[in-house]
């Protein structure tokens, strides 16, 4: 199943730079394991935003959940979630 997800990043200022640089180093590691995996075929940036447009490509609602509660920054991003169904016009 295919889901568009969109993730906002807000991390607190008073968080320690140190903790933060630790943090997102641990979410480049998951995230690029999980593109490896196939499960997260795309990740864009947002341009001028701390947020991504991604396409997970998991088998369940359950999954997409557990990856996504997974990510070292989820406690610091607001997601939005589309279930994504495939378009009668579309020759993909
Ligand atoms: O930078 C982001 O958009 C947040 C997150 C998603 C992948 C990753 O490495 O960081």
């Amino acid at each position: 199943m295919l889901y568009l997800v969109h993730m906002i990043v807000d991390i607190p200022a008073s968080l320690p730079a140190e903790e933060a640089a630790r943090i997102k180093a641990e979410e480049k590691a998951y995230s690029q394991a999980l593109q490896k995996s196939g499960k997260w075929p795309h990740l864009w940036r947002v341009v001028g935003e701390y947020a991504n447009y991604s396409v997970f490509d998991v088998a369940s609602n359950d999954e997409l959940h557990d990856t996504l509660s997974k990510l070292p920054l989820f406690p610091f991003m607001k997601i939005t979630v589309t279930p994504l169904a495939k378009h009668p016009s579309s020759i993909l």
